[in-house]
């Protein structure tokens, strides 16, 4: 891990393939000067490290693009639930800048720290809202607005799929990052993904570049509209998921 560094990053990132000029390539620099900075002072992540966090957080970021190819699309609109310190969004809107993107935390001075790094870095087409996912999938702006919803760390996938299939048009993704091999979380969730108009299209594993660190993305796509129930009123989803 140690020998990781920016060259390296650079080559891991062509594997994939995602291909950043200078100007990304700072910005990649700079968000993580921010991170940093802002981590002395608010909890943001536990990986501070330079090379870790162009492996654990902006690899594994943009490693969407495994699963999701139509990303380098112009104008596809993407929101992030349960972003935190912008995990995957910020890698995504940095490497894809035509993603027209929403950045959604329950936590407000998680998206102070956004709106700095978004205002810092000249991001533009993007935005960092403070709410919970069950409040904002109800409002119709946000309501199967969507092409694709990332979301990674957040909830296990029943829970999730709650959280995100509402905010998917039909026809469009939903995409959950996974960590770790998730069989039984994944056939607990099967209902849960039916019920909400989503049917799992595929999966995508892999470890993080020189690493044994596992890797899968779980593709479902909208199907059908989601019912109007859901989500349930905020806590709901998490407390009490949709099981078999
Ligand atoms: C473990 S962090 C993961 C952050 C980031 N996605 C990452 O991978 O580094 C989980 C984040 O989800 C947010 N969160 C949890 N439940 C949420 C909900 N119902 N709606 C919106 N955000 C939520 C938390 O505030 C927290 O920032």
């Amino acid at each position: 891990m140690s020998d990781y560094n920016l060259v390296q990053f650079r080559k891991d990132l062509e594997q994939l393939p995602v291909i950043l000029n200078q100007e990304q390539e700072e910005k990649f620099i700079l968000y993580y000067e921010l991170l940093v900075q802002w981590n002395e002072v608010m909890n943001l992540t536990a990986i501070t490290e330079f090379n870790e966090v162009l492996k654990k957080h902006f690899i594994d970021s943009l490693s969407l693009i495994r699963a999701v190819p139509e990303l380098e699309e112009k104008k596809l609109s993407l929101i992030d639930v349960g972003t935190g310190a912008g995990f995957p969004g910020i890698p995504l809107k940095i490497a894809y800048p035509g993603l027209k993107v929403t950045l959604l935390d329950s936590l407000n001075k998680r998206i102070k720290f956004l709106n700095e790094v978004i205002d810092k870095l000249g991001l533009e087409d993007i935005e960092a809202v403070h709410g919970r996912a069950e409040d904002y999938a109800k409002p119709s702006l946000f309501r199967e607005k969507y092409d694709i919803c990332v979301s990674r760390a957040v909830a296990n996938l029943s829970t999730l799929s709650e959280y995100c299939l509402p905010f998917v048009r039909v026809g469009g993704q939903f995409i959950s990052y996974k960590s770790e091999k998730i069989e039984e979380e994944a056939a607990a969730a099967e209902k849960a993904i039916h019920i909400l108009g989503g049917d799992v299209k595929d999966k995508k594993d892999f470890y993080l570049p020189d690493s044994d660190i596992y890797r899968i993305l779980y593709v479902i796509e909208k199907k059908s509209v989601t019912p109007k129930k859901y989500p349930r009123k905020a806590g709901l989803p998490a407390k009490e998921p949709i099981v078999k």
